[in-house]
């Protein structure tokens, strides 16, 4: 059924997903997973390999068949889109192009399938700074620049909805802040733009906003504001008198969470070094070294997704009895 004028005005742009599941065999890929991404807004899709992403992924394009759940754009599923290319651009991995031809020529074999224009196929290569390099033949194209010529063919048809799996894969340092800036131009268009990557690093200076998966399940999504606000404060404290460092822990309820075997360095979660400084010079305790250890947005990230300790790995998930 087509959606009313109040309904579009709500899921334009927005890709949902809502209990998605699916199931290769007794391996569950992704299981019951359920998130938005917004329009205007850079969206990190993170997880380690073979978490699932590529297959969430593939479900919302159509290619893959759910064994449940469903996965919206704009509203509508991928097959129930009236023009799908228009709608939403898709690099899923690396694009393969005809060595032979020039840039040019390569985007033009995929024009018609976007309605795009000759001219249109030279805008998206200047956009993606490929138009000097519009007549050189696609074999002579070093690997950056063939990710880049992959991007311009998912913008062809000038979608709203961008899924870009691991697209700064091969990527030098250059290319990297490149795609960076880029990306914000698409969201600052307004644009939904849905990146996937297996490091956090890669893609945090890009991304707005992160939906983190382990084992096919969804384990964070927020800002990426809000994930470096769950960043646990840690320090170490060191003195010499060590039983008074251990008396300072104790009165101040400090979870201390690693001690040196002569008790003069002690490692406390939940204290800022400005409080630990002040209660240890409250206490009188003489102090040679306040050192932040604070756990990095790298650290939180592998915390979420880590595989708990026991015989499953990532593809064998302790879920695996539900599967169907
Ligand atoms: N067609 C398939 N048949 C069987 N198993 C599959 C199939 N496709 C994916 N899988 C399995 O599903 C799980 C999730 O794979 P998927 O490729 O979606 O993960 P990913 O997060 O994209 O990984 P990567 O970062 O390595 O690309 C893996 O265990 C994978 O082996």
């Amino acid at each position: 059924m087509a959606p009313t004028a109040q309904e579009s005005a709500l899921t334009d742009g927005v890709v949902s997903v809502r209990g998605l599941t699916k199931c290769f065999g007794t391996v569950r890929a992704v299981d019951d997973l359920s998130f938005d991404v917004t329009p205007g807004r850079v969206t990190g899709f993170l997880g380690p390999n073979g978490s699932g992403k590529t297959t969430t992924l593939r479900m919302v394009l159509g290619l893959t068949a759910p064994t449940a759940g469903t996965a919206t754009i704009s509203g509508q599923s991928y097959r129930d889109l009236a023009s799908p290319l228009n709608t939403v651009g898709a690099a899923l991995e690396a694009t393969s192009f005809h060595p032979g031809r020039t840039g040019l020529d390569n985007l033009r074999t995929y024009a018609p399938l976007a309605g795009a224009s000759d001219a249109r196929c030279a805008e998206v290569l200047d956009l993606v700074g490929l138009g000097a390099a519009a007549e050189r033949r696609a074999g002579t194209y070093s690997l950056g620049m063939r990710q880049r010529l992959g991007l311009a063919t998912t913008l062809l048809g000038d979608p709203r909805v961008l899924l870009l799996d691991e697209p700064s894969n091969g990527l030098d340092p250059e290319g990297i802040r490149w795609l960076r800036g880029f990306l914000r131009f698409l969201a600052g268009e307004g644009r939904t733009v849905l990146v996937s990557s297996h490091m956090l690093t890669e893609v945090q200076q890009s991304v707005d906003d992160v939906v983190i998966i382990a084992r096919g399940r969804l384990v964070h999504s927020s800002s990426m504001e809000a994930l470096g606000a769950l960043s646990v404060p840690r320090i170490t404290l060191m003195s010499p008198d060590a039983p008074g460092l251990e008396r300072l822990v104790a009165q101040m309820s400090w979870s201390a969470t690693n001690r040196s075997a002569d008790g003069r360095t002690i490692e406390i979660e939940n204290v800022t070094a400005a409080d630990a400084g002040a209660a240890a010079f409250t206490a009188g305790l003489e102090v040679h070294g306040l050192a932040d250890r604070s756990q990095t947005l790298e650290e939180t990230f592998l915390r979420m997704v880590e595989v708990p300790p026991g015989p499953q790995s990532a593809t064998t998930p302790a879920t695996l009895g539900k599967a169907s």
